[in-house]
């Protein structure tokens, strides 16, 4: 194994009389995970209908170990339920470990592909909002797809520079995950790509980036609300000494200890400046001590009062924006729905067969596109986003086509027309494959209309029933790829 001599030095310094148990962990197999998406299937549901034998990551509750050598999840109708997340396992620490409550506004500061806000948005099962934030737009592409694949609809995808957000959020999250970029050490091990990165761009080049994003994000918290920032790396400088410097510069900080787990290392303040104690609540991860790749997490709670920001930040009392330099096309916040307008015929009607209560205050129309925004959201005029809010469908001459986003969000049970497939049917990969699928074993060709087609009651998307056959709504982008 080549690694640069300087990280090897850190890790002898760092492990001590561990080092050589560290390097022996390179010969040992890469650990896969699939985390169940508690937003559409609980834990024991899946284990039912699991198709390949799972073994429990002991400390994430909905999180496996699958052996990827011989199976392909990412290849499977469930996957495109959205049933599940393949993640390493330790990349599931984060979000486990940063408690949500229902209500919560959340923000994820670094959220591209979306592992973690998947979890996040599980976690507030439709409730409060989540903001899933990226600077790469092309990343936040992927992030938005993720997002939607796994049925979250109270989301805000934004791609901005996190000091960007402050004049519009700020003190608004009451949590708020940092996923910092790093230099990506603890991921030699699954990816050798990383070392070559690593000499690039090392630890004194992330942790400058990380510093600057870490005091942006506590500015976006409320008092009493929690950050939780993790790397997937060990280099101290992008570790304890990120966390050291927002206690020095943010006195209303404090660190929390998260739940354990036996194989969690400490943090370790002699690998700073200060030695502050308070370090050792923080949390490591060493491949050679557990089964998952190199992570650290810290989990920080803001003071209840004295906030900083009351002295340093003059808060806006009206969201500022309007007027500013608008990135994206759409205008959010101009609700044409609002107010209780009177919403197109066609959104009811299509509407009234689905059994939930829309609120038409928060139906937005911005040209033929339809939302449904998440409660009390300020307008966001100025910022670059890629979604707010759930998009249902569009208006089109007297109609109302739902979208692929609206299908992964529903439930089985909230739709009337179901076409609901077991995995074994041929139809549910010729429906993924976007081919017209003849159903008329299933529904009457006299029943007309939009149907959800589901594959073991789970939704895959719509499709319309238009004599004997069923067109294919399948989002093009999202078909099924034969290899
Ligand atoms: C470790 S990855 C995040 C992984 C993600 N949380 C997940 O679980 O799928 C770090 C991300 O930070 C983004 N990034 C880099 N600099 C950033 C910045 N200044 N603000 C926000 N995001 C940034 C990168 O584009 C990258 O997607």
């Amino acid at each position: 194994m080549n690694l640069p001599s300087a990280f090897e030095e850190k890790m002898k310094y760092l492990l001590g009389t561990e080092y050589d148990d560290y390097l022996n962990c390179f010969d040992e197999p890469r650990h896969y995970g699939l985390r169940i998406n508690t937003a559409k299937i609980s834990v024991e549901d899946f284990l039912k209908i699991s198709p390949w034998p799972l073994e429990k990551v002991p400390w994430i509750h909905n999180g496996f170990y699958y052996d990827g050598e011989n199976c392909q999840p990412a290849k499977h109708p469930y996957y495109y339920a959205g049933l599940y997340y393949l993640q390493e396992p330790s990349a599931m620490t984060p979000a486990d470990r940063l408690p949500i409550e229902p209500g919560d506004r959340v923000l994820d500061v670094c959220a591209a592909p979306g592992g973690k806000a998947t979890e996040l948005g599980a976690r507030l099962n439709g409730t409060g909002v989540l903001a899933a934030n990226d600077l790469s737009t092309s990343r936040a592409k992927g992030l938005l797809k993720n997002i939607e694949l796994m049925g979250i609809g109270n989301v805000l995808v934004l791609s901005e520079e996190p000091g960007k957000l402050i004049p519009y959020f700020t003190e608004y999250f009451d949590k708020i995950l940092i996923d910092a970029p790093c230099s990506g050490e603890g991921m030699f091990r699954k990816d050798r790509k990383m070392i070559r990165a690593w000499e690039e761009h090392g630890p004194d080049y992330f942790s400058k980036i990380q510093r600057s994003i870490i005091t942006q994000a506590a500015q976006m918290l409320r008092p009493g609300g929690m950050i939780l920032y993790s790397t997937c790396t060990f280099s101290p400088e992008e570790n304890e000494q990120t966390i050291e410097y927002l206690l020095k510069q943010r006195p209303d900080f404090d660190i929390c200890e998260m739940e354990g787990y036996e194989g969690f290392s400490q943090g370790l303040p002699e690998m700073t400046d200060s030695g502050d104690e308070r370090l050792r609540h923080t949390v490591r991860i060493f491949p050679h001590r557990m089964k998952g790749e190199g992570h650290f997490l810290a989990l920080l709670r803001k003071k209840e009062t004295g906030s900083l920001e009351e002295e340093m930040v003059a808060a806006p009392s009206t969201y500022p924006g309007a007027g500013s330099c608008r990135k994206s096309g759409a205008q959010t916040g101009a609700r044409t729905g609002a107010g209780r307008k009177k919403l197109p015929e066609e959104l009811t009607s299509f509407l009234a067969d689905i059994n939930r209560q829309f609120d038409p205050d928060r139906m937005d129309i911005r040209g033929d596109k339809v939302y449904y925004m998440p409660e009390g959201m300020p307008a966001l005029n100025g910022i670059r986003f890629l979604r707010t809010g759930l998009f249902l469908g569009e208006l089109k001459k007297k109609r109302f086509e739902p979208s692929q986003a609206f299908a992964m969000n529903l439930k089985k049970e909230e739709y009337a027309r179901i076409i609901d497939l077991p995995v074994s049917d041929e139809r549910v990969i010729k429906y993924l494959k976007g081919e017209t699928l003849d159903v008329e074993d299933l529904v009457s060709a006299k029943e007309k209309g939009w149907y959800l087609v589901c594959v073991d009651g789970y939704p895959l998307g719509f499709g319309k029933l238009a004599g004997q056959v069923l067109k294919n709504k399948y989002l093009p982008g999202w078909r099924w790829q034969s290899v």
